[in-house]
């Protein structure tokens, strides 16, 4: 079995979205993900149910691989050809011998399993989750008896060892980017909005609270209250529901956050973090990108994420200004109603929140952060989804052709199928590589993560994109370098 997971020298730092990264959570797809059924998956959030073997060996495990070339190449460079043919994956199995088990690209199951090992919090730990899942008295005695490896697989799977489902699982876990989010070196943990995901927030919190890596930092763990009138209203949709998601939260600089107003991210839960964000003095600024409250829009970062300190890639109809309803069209003047859809944004300082700054676009936004947070001096440069192409534009964003993870500056990950996005960035100079060519790169030492720049990094998705889910999402940053 693998060792706990300890080191004197773990610590949080992320103050931008691209600086160098050194050390992040993920969790690779488990077999709940290949549980999911036709009934199910759109209560579960996915689009349509996987092949948990392709979505694993042909998507996934290419994404874990080139993350520890960049952050952990000790752990791979040489090694590749025996992962590869190595048919049970024992690399990537946090319960097996042959397990990566990395500090810096930190696999979520075996915090899980690490912090079952102490009896108190095994015991609370499953009270917990089987009251949420109704599990039955006898049942729940027996899973105390339970290895903690096999147990924290079933806390996230649902599924024991010897192959009897007992809950549902939570295929979305992969997108631990929602999970929780590190601004400098708090932890801001997430409310979920969608019920599908609330074992995600339980697990998170337990860890956050309780793994020993993160000990130093269990007074910079923040958690948005319940506003009182929630409790008082009747029906679950009311609008002093406290909920927000970490796809809606981004670390644009040290000083300053955005946060997105979305589907699942609410006014009440934005009022209460930005007090709180401001209270802690965890930054001094906090911008809010109020956008289209609907499913393909879910969260700010399947929208925009950044590239580079000056380049961003947007959906353009979420960038410009929005002119609809100004007096342009016949229609303006036929009805007074304003469109509800309109993009907003709205930014806080500290100690003035009353007197909030209005911007007229997004891209002004995000401008203003290119220049002026992070002092770019070169102009700044905007990639649209589908290279601004209808309909390629709002066809390439539901497969997050705008939900890019930045690797280093300048280096990102992406999906192979969005063509159009991938040839904008063909025109901005970029090379555009696919993971397993640059792996043998990597491996025959031809190319180097350190010096390579300028790169977007295509890969497989023909199953990881039907979960609705881009690398942003799949990524949860604990440590970038400055900027
Ligand atoms: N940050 C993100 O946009 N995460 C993607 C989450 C996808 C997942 N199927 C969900 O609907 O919650």
């Amino acid at each position: 079995m693998s060792q706990s997971l300890s080191s004197n020298d773990f610590k949080l730092n992320v103050g931008s979205e691209i600086g160098t990264l050194r050390c992040l959570i993920i969790h690779s797809p488990d077999s709940g993900l290949g549980k999911v059924v036709p009934s199910k998956a759109q209560d579960w959030l996915f689009e349509d149910i996987v092949h948990l073997e392709t979505i694993r060996k042909n998507e996934y495990d290419h994404y874990l691989k080139l993350l520890l070339y960049f952050l952990d190449p000790q752990l791979i460079k040489g090694k590749l050809n025996d992962i590869d043919n190595d048919a049970s994956r024992e690399f990537y199995k946090p319960s097996k011998a042959q397990f990566h088990n990395s500090l810096k690209v930190v696999e979520l199951q075996k915090l899980l399993s690490d912090i079952l090992e102490v009896e108190s919090i095994k015991q609370k730990l499953i009270a917990s989750v089987c009251a949420m899942e109704s599990v039955t008295y006898h049942l729940q005695n027996d899973l105390l008896t339970r290895s903690t490896t096999e147990l924290a697989n079933i806390i996230i799977s649902g599924t024991m060892d010897n192959g009897k489902m007992i809950f549902a699982p939570i295929p979305n876990l992969i997108f631990t980017r929602d999970v929780a989010i590190i601004i400098n070196n708090f932890i801001l943990l997430n409310k979920p909005a969608k019920k599908a995901r609330s074992r995600e927030t339980l697990i998170a919190r337990y860890i956050f609270f309780n793994h020993p890596l993160f000990t130093a930092y269990k007074n910079n763990i923040l958690e948005i209250p319940d506003s009182l009138p929630h409790f008082l209203r009747p029906g679950e949709e009311n609008e002093q529901h406290s909920t927000l998601e970490g796809g809606d939260v981004m670390v644009v600089a040290k000083n300053h956050l955005l946060i997105g107003f979305s589907e699942r991210t609410s006014a009440a839960a934005i009022n209460e973090t930005v007090k709180m964000l401001f209270d802690r003095n965890v930054v001094e600024k906090v911008s809010i990108v109020k956008i289209p409250h609907k499913r393909d829009f879910m969260h700010l970062d399947t929208v925009f994420t950044q590239v580079k300190r000056n380049m961003w890639v947007i959906l353009k109809s979420i960038g410009m200004v929005d002119h609809r309803g100004n007096g342009n069209e016949p229609i303006d003047h036929i009805t007074t109603k304003q469109p509800e859809d309109r993009t907003e944004v709205t930014q806080f300082i500290k100690g003035k929140i009353n007197e909030p700054i209005k911007f007229d676009s997004v891209e002004q936004l995000l401008t203003d952060i290119s220049e002026n947070d992070l002092k770019s001096n070169e102009k700044t440069e905007i990639i649209y989804s589908g290279n601004e192409e209808f309909p390629y534009d709002s066809r390439e964003q539901w497969t997050d052709s705008c939900n890019l993870l930045a690797v280093k500056e300048g280096v990102v990950l992406g999906y192979d199928r969005n063509d159009h996005t991938i040839n904008a960035f063909k025109k901005k100079g970029f090379m555009v590589t696919h993971v397993t060519d640059l792996l043998q790169k990597f491996e025959s030492g031809e190319l180097n993560p350190e010096t390579l720049e300028n790169t977007f990094i295509t890969m497989p998705s023909a199953e990881l994109s039907r979960a609705r889910g881009g690398f942003h999402c799949m990524s949860m940053p604990v440590f970038r370098d400055e900027i």
